[in-house]
């Protein structure tokens, strides 16, 4: 995948930053933007210091404005000609301010996911990924931040929804969520005024660590490996080389097997927690029929059960609460 060009939205610092300095290490070519224009000129600067003039740049720009994401995304093209990967990245969590908050972590994810397949149909290269940031909020409920929580399950279920398009496939064009425990950016500093329930915001935080970023070998920030974190429960499969991927007991333990259960691996093993990454890509047109796999894991039994084609993945919380309090996970990937 190296050699491409890619677009990182509200990249001046944070994860949007790693992302993109992740993506220039393979070789890739980056556009950034963000609304924080000083910020953003001096990560352009450090950037360009590190990997080349030409290979990064930043364009201000606020996603939540229609015609400046689209201006943006059009010089892109300009620029470089083309554009291979689109990493919708720019959110933000502030529940005093629920109708921004809905703007820029879930409109401007779905203008910039079709700003990027309208481009990715037509090139005559064909094809791309879309790398739409989520987050664990997206897959289960969180009461501190309703309105962030409710985004992000958002841009789950769009690209969910995308995924599943034959369209999509016959353009060779890829959509994945990526769904990030807590990390340590400024997303999450002072949310005193920004969340219901600071104090359990707080104690959630602590109770769970945050994420390191830069990433160990930057396992996070390579988007073709689905992984799985935060609490055992979390499964994922990786629709272009047909791997399963679950937890162990700990934070930031990570296995990988064969569809058919053989070959299982431990692929992370760290004390800190990592990123989910929900494969939304249902390219397994070829159908995988009905395949039963059990692992033994060492503290505990995780089934995994995937059913007909398309693949997808569905989490129940009730039967996951229930299921961990008799220390049994059972995991459900449904045909949808
Ligand atoms: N840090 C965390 O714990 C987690 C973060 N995420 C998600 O990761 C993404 C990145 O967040 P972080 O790097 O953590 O936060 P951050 O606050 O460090 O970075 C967000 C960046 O987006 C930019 N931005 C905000 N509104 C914008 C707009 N309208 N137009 C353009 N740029 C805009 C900001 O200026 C900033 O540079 C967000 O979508 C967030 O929801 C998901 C899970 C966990
Ligand atoms: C403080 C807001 C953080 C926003 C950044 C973000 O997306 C982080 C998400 C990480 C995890 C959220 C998911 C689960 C939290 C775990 C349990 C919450 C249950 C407690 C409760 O809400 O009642």
């Amino acid at each position: 995948m190296s050699g491409k060009v890619a677009v990182v939205t509200g990249a001046a610092r944070g994860l949007g930053r790693a992302f993109t300095e992740a993506l220039l290490k393979r070789g890739d070519k980056v556009c950034f933007c963000d609304v924080d224009v000083q910020q953003g000129k001096q990560t352009e600067n450090e950037l360009k210091k590190n990997f080349g003039d030409d290979n990064v740049q930043f364009l201000p720009c606020d996603v939540q404005k229609d015609e400046e994401f689209k201006d943006f995304f059009n010089r892109v093209i300009q620029k470089y000609n083309t554009v291979d990967i689109m990493v919708n990245n720019a959110g933000i969590m502030n529940e005093n301010q629920w109708r921004t908050t809905i703007d820029i972590n879930l409109t401007a994810v779905i203008h910039g996911s079709l700003l990027a397949m309208n481009h990715m149909k037509n090139k005559s290269t064909g094809g791309g990924l879309i790398v739409n940031v989520s987050s664990l909020a997206g897959v289960m409920p969180v009461s501190f931040c309703p309105a962030y929580t409710a985004s992000k399950h958002g841009v789950i279920a769009f690209s969910r929804s995308w995924a599943l398009q034959p369209e999509l496939k016959r353009n060779r064009i890829r959509i994945t969520c990526l769904c990030p425990s807590f990390a340590d950016t400024d997303i999450i500093k002072g949310t005193d005024d920004r969340v219901h329930g600071p104090e359990l915001a707080r104690m959630v935080m602590k109770q769970y660590g945050l994420m390191v970023f830069p990433y160990p070998n930057d396992q996070t920030l390579y988007f073709e490996i689905v992984v799985s974190t935060l609490n055992p429960y979390y499964v994922a499969f990786d629709s272009e080389n047909s791997h399963l991927y679950w937890t162990g007991r700990t934070l930031g333990k990570i296995n990988r097997c064969n569809p058919n259960g053989s070959d299982p691996t431990t692929i992370v093993d760290v004390s800190i927690p990592v990123a989910l990454t929900l494969d939304t890509h249902n390219s397994t047109q070829n159908s995988i029929a009905l395949h039963k796999v059990t692992f033994d894991g060492k503290a505990n039994q995780v089934v995994v059960n995937l059913t007909a084609w398309p693949i997808d993945i569905e989490i129940g919380m009730s039967v996951i609460y229930m299921l961990i309090k008799l220390k049994y996970y059972r995991y459900h990937i449904m045909s949808v």
